[in-house]
């Protein structure tokens, strides 16, 4: 052994731990998952490959998972992709429906088996830092959808997630394409409830300086609203409403993160995961409490329901001890048969009285007894190994 190299401590013998164990005492490894969402062409498939090759430069190989049933180029290989489990064109085929109702249902139908996929996740979660996922080019249908808010949910309740919304910078330099990007954008952030960045694509085209300007600065937005009106030559009603818009997004801005990249030549890239890091402190602090208290709420809530189900049944089996029938046995048949409610049994010289109910019971036993004897009399030769007869023919007999 050279100088240079560590001594080792021979006591300890070999460890058996993998490198990505976590050490004793030391919290468990958790990736960050990245839901890569977008309007359709703002190029989240590209931005995906390069999020990809960066990553693997860096000699830290993400978890890819594909969500869009009907990308036909796919510059990478994902890990899990819809496409393996569902053909949204033979979905549309069977289902009779349009490209979007197939994408949609494809979309339903992966859902359904989206805990064996989280289970896969979940699995290798221990040796990745990154887990990506691309979603539908036809951004409503994962946004909008019950398929998309299940599979959001599930895979936030695992791990910290957050949602990196794609913009296509040089289509969002006017005035008001940006405010209705933002605007969505807004929508998704109260939808999906999870940190945010803005990620303006495309800057190697158009830088998005104008974008953070006007996001910092709502005199600095009024006035590229206003420059657009001399331009045009009218005040438009749409103007002053954009101007209040902007206003209300004061507080959405300041709630989020914006870096520019470039999924083309690679710009940025250092920008955005330095982003992705801070967000994903703010899911621990912020968000996987609320996450937690909300599953709490949805565990108690299953536990009254299971409950009161229970209640229900029992009322409607009529299984109830607290009240007992006028035997005194109570009308639960497998309760307890309380001594105290004997009393009821008790006649006024404080004598026990016949159960009516077990009086009944006697009577049919004798009356049974009686046809039994009054059977043992007929030969069973006589009527061959069919015979069976009523009591009345027995007793005619
Ligand atoms: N110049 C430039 N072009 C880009 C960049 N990123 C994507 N593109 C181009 O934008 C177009 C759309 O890119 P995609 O990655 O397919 O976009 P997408 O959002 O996945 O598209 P859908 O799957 O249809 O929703 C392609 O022609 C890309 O080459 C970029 O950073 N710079």
């Amino acid at each position: 052994m050279s100088d240079a190299e560590p001594a080792t401590n021979v006591e300890a013998g070999p460890s058996t731990a993998k490198p990505s164990d976590p050490m004793p005492g030391e919290a468990k490894k958790e990736p960050v998952v990245i839901l890569v969402i977008g309007m359709a062409g703002s190029g989240k498939t590209t931005l995906m490959q390069r999020l990809n090759s960066y990553l693997h430069s860096k000699d830290m190989p993400p978890y890819i998972l594909n969500l869009d049933p009907a990308v036909t180029h796919m510059p990478y290989t994902a890990n899990i992709d819809i496409r393996d489990t569902v053909d949204y064109k033979e979905v549309m085929k069977q289902y009779n429906l349009g490209p979007n109702g197939g994408i949609l249902t494809a979309l339903n139908l992966f859902t359904t088996k989206f805990d064996q996929v989280l289970g896969f996740v979940e699995k290798r979660a221990e040796t990745v830092d990154h887990i990506l996922v691309d979603t539908p080019g036809q951004i409503e249908i994962f946004t909008w959808s019950a398929s998309g808010a299940i599979i959001t949910d599930a895979i936030a309740s695992s791990l910290p997630t957050v949602v990196a919304y794609v913009i296509d910078t040089p289509r969002t330099t006017a005035p008001a394409t940006f405010m209705s990007n933002m605007l969505y954008a807004c929508s998704i952030l109260y939808k999906t409830r999870l940190p945010f960045i803005l990620v303006f694509n495309k800057t190697d085209v158009t830088p998005h300086d104008f974008a953070l300007e006007w996001m910092d600065d709502f005199q600095a937005y009024q006035r590229a609203l206003d420059a657009e009106r001399d331009e045009s030559g009218e005040g438009s009603y749409m103007n002053s409403l954009m101007g209040s818009m902007c206003l209300v997004l004061e507080e959405f801005y300041t709630n989020l993160r914006a870096v520019g990249v470039s999924a083309m030549t690679g710009q940025g890239m250092k920008a955005f995961f330095e982003a992705v890091e801070a967000a994903k402190k703010e899911y621990e602090t912020d968000y996987r409490p609320e996450i937690t208290r909300l599953a709490e709420e949805r565990r108690a809530r299953t536990e009254a329901n299971k409950k009161s189900q229970l209640d229900r049944l029992m009322r409607d089996m009529n299984v109830d001890d607290a009240a007992p029938s006028r035997t005194g046995r109570g009308s639960n048949p497998f309760g307890p048969y309380p001594r105290a409610d004997r009393e009821e049994l008790l006649d006024e010289d404080g004598e026990e009285q016949e159960d009516p109910e077990e009086e009944e019971r006697r009577a049919r036993e004798t009356e049974d007894m009686e046809e039994a004897e009054l059977a043992d009399d007929v030969d069973p030769q006589e009527h061959g190994e069919f015979w069976v007869f009523t009591t009345d023919q027995a007793k005619g007999a």
